[in-house]
């Protein structure tokens, strides 16, 4: 990343407000099988994840591939029915609500994707692909719509040209471009963002991070930002959760967690960021073997099988999460112990 963002301080607990809150938020998917497609057991993708999200601020969703962060992001918005768990959004407990009520809340709440055109026609004008946002849920006249198209496009940095093109006319940063506009039409105040730059290159991801950092400051949004690279979290977000086979293992500040990471996977993982002033005294760690699979994940601690540092009582009982430093969780017997 060659654009250093500015970076707001970290939010701290007591003195923010909480928008969006998770209690026990558990995703099993049914496995079912055999000719008459009996329930077999559980892909258990989410597992107990329990978080506070402040107004204003970006928190980083990191971990492998399969490890939950996409299922994570889905049950908030309620495109994944929860298996366990409440989600309060601004104090009101959202999962319930009847349809009406909870379009109120599902307004507030968008997402942008890796590919936010896999999802528009081909063949219809991307103006005209915008106004159809506000005409689900919005009375405006068609000129109401068209000038609102038209003042979404200039805020994303795209002009009014733009309206009348088809999509595969724009560049992959103007396509991501946008993707956050649609996601920011109706004056949301909360956006995950799933891998949204991890398409495209580097000077191209920074431009569009520098967008999503200027709309938040604007609007004052929260960002939930999935992604599997450590490095933009590290310049983007201002805390980082990661995720460990559906489950939390570690939640602190960005400094926290990238100058003291306090679990061996958090360890693990930035080893592997390949940028040397991350890495400065870090040797790469490589961990045993792939993800366990999530239908049958270990006993104890779900790490453990790949843990240099496991001992029998990792496998035995399953860690707790607790507060290490101010803001700073993780679930591990021997937390802050270096791996290295
Ligand atoms: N609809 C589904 N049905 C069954 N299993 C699913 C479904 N969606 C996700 N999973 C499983 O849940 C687990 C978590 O998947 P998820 O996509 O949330 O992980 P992720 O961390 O976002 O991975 P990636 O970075 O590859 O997107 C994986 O084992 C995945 O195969």
């Amino acid at each position: 990343m060659k654009v250093a963002l500015e970076k707001t301080s970290p939010k701290e607990n007591t003195d923010s407000k909480v928008l969006l809150e998770l209690q026990g938020i558990k995703k099993y998917f049914p496995i079912k099988g055999g000719v008459l497609q009996r329930k077999q057991g559980d892909v258990k993708a989410v597992e107990n994840v329990s978080l506070k999200l402040f107004e204003g601020e970006s928190l980083g969703v990191v971990g492998e591939s399969g490890c939950g962060k996409s299922t994570l992001g889905r049950a908030i918005l309620g495109l994944e029915e929860l298996t366990d768990g409440k989600i309060f959004f601004q104090g009101t407990e959202i999962q319930d609500l009847k349809r009406k009520e909870k379009l109120r809340f599902v307004k507030q709440m968008q997402m942008i994707f890796q590919d936010p055109f896999a999802s528009l026609n081909p063949r219809q004008r991307i103006g005209h692909a915008l106004e159809e946002v506000f005409t689900m849920h919005t009375d405006m006249s068609a000129k109401e719509k068209r000038e609102a198209v038209i003042s979404l496009l200039e805020e994303v940095g795209l002009k009014e040209d733009h309206f009348y093109k088809y999509p595969h006319e724009f560049s992959g940063g103007q396509r991501q471009r946008i993707g956050i506009a649609r996601a920011i039409a109706l004056n949301p105040s909360f956006v995950i963002c799933d891998e949204a730059v991890s398409a495209l290159d580097v000077s191209v991801q920074a431009q569009v991070l520098k967008l999503l950092k200027t709309l938040q400051e604007k609007y004052q949004l929260s960002y939930l930002f999935i992604s599997h690279d450590l490095g933009v979290v590290r310049y983007f977000c201002d805390r980082v959760l990661v995720m460990y086979l559906g489950n939390t293992v570690e939640l602190g500040t960005v400094k926290d967690l990238f100058d003291k990471p306090l679990h061996p996977y958090t360890q693990a993982l930035l080893s592997a960021i390949p940028r040397p002033t991350v890495n400065r005294n870090r040797s790469r760690i490589r961990l045993q073997g792939d993800l366990p699979n999530p239908a049958n994940p270990p006993s104890g601690c779900p790490f453990h099988t790949r843990c240099p540092i496991a001992t029998e009582k990792c496998s035995a009982e399953k860690p707790e999460w607790k507060e290490y430093g101010p803001n700073h969780f993780a679930a591990c017997h021997f937390a802050g112990q270096s791996i290295l």
